[in-house]
């Protein structure tokens, strides 16, 4: 198993390298490419970690070695957010950068899973498929947006309000990533019962919790750390799913034919190919399906942003 991951020396790119040190199977081999200088010495700092996972660094000239023959290639390349800026902000900075290192991926690695962590992840996704398509070999099955971030915050808010063990607390989040296209389900969560109040208060802290970080961070950038913890959690479905393991089944932002938009987040569940099926996100209550209905506009305007991109 290659695991790439390009924005490896950032925030995020070094919290998760260490989680896939520590948690991809023995053998496994990971590649850490970043256009920063110091990519080779965190490579080199993780490979002191006594793990059966071999990591290597590639610096800015590098893309092709880091890519070649990769299984799965995740992306936290590209620019933060700092207070006052929403994601949609980033989409000028970051585009150019996704646009590149898809290419490479298509020439490296074009059957590798890819996940997208790079912000707006809205219309970073849309880019990276339009790159397959113009190259012809696009598999919509293969492409994801990371949106697990949003499980997991969902996950630690609602066992802090409802005193639960955080453990046993599943949490659907579908939409998209940023701001009220974030849609938490807590209709859904088994086991506890939210007030009225509870769900108008609990849904925004979910949707803004990105906003939280960067404005605790006061601008230092956004949440790395938890969305290292995040992107490991959805390499390891990914990985999971390539090994053959039954029922593996996660949140993702894909492409979905005939759906609420072009790309959403839905439960897929995971195999060889990537996204083996797409799962119904089941039944919203009158206020999930109100706050569907309300941010599609938004969505399909941010999934608009990145193929009009692709066509310049
Ligand atoms: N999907 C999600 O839930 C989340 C997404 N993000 C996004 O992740 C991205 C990265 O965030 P951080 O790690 O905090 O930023 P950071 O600034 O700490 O790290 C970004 C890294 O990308 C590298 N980079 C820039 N251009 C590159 C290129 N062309 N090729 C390879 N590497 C390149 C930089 O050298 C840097 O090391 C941001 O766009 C941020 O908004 C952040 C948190 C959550
Ligand atoms: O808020 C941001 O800019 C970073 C992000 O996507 C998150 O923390 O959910």
């Amino acid at each position: 198993m290659k695991v790439a991951v390009l924005g490896a020396a950032g925030g995020i790119g070094q919290a998760l390298s260490l989680l896939l040190k520590n948690g991809l199977p023995a053998g496994s081999e990971l590649a850490l490419y970043d256009v920063a200088p110091v990519v080779p010495g965190v490579a080199v700092d993780l490979s002191h970690i006594p793990t059966a996972v071999k990591v290597a660094g590639f610096g800015a000239d590098d893309l092709d070695a880091a890519l070649v023959d990769a299984d799965i290639v995740l992306i936290p390349a590209g620019m933060p957010r700092k207070p006052g800026m929403d994601r949609a902000d980033l989409f000028n900075v970051n585009a150019g950068i996704i646009k590149t290192l898809a290419e490479g991926i298509v020439k490296n690695c074009p059957k590798a899973l890819v996940g997208v962590i790079t912000n707006p992840v809205n219309g970073t996704v849309p880019i990276v498929a339009e790159v397959f398509k113009k190259a012809g070999t696009y598999d919509a099955s293969r492409v994801f947006g990371v949106t697990t971030l949003d499980v997991i915050r969902s996950e630690a808010f609602v066992a802090e309000l409802k005193g639960v063990d955080v453990s046993e607390v599943k949490v659907p989040v579908i939409g998209g990533h940023s701001g009220t296209t974030i849609l938490p389900l807590l209709s859904q969560v088994e086991g506890v019962t939210f007030t009225d109040e509870e769900v108008a208060a609990l849904t925004p802290r979910i949707q803004n919790a990105g906003t939280e970080v960067v404005n605790a961070k006061a601008g230092g950038g956004s949440a790395t750390l938890s969305m290292g913890a995040a992107a490991a959690r959805f390499c390891f479905s990914l990985v999971k799913g390539l090994q053959g393991e039954s029922n593996v089944v996660d949140y993702a932002y894909v492409a979905v034919e005939n759906g609420d938009a072009p790309y959403f987040a839905h439960p897929v569940r995971l195999g060889k190919n990537g996204v083996e099926e797409i799962l119904s996100y089941g039944e919203l209550s009158a206020f999930e399906q109100k706050a569907k209905e309300d941010m599609l506009e938004t969505l399909n305007k941010d999934i608009q942003e990145g193929v009009d991109f692709m066509a310049k």
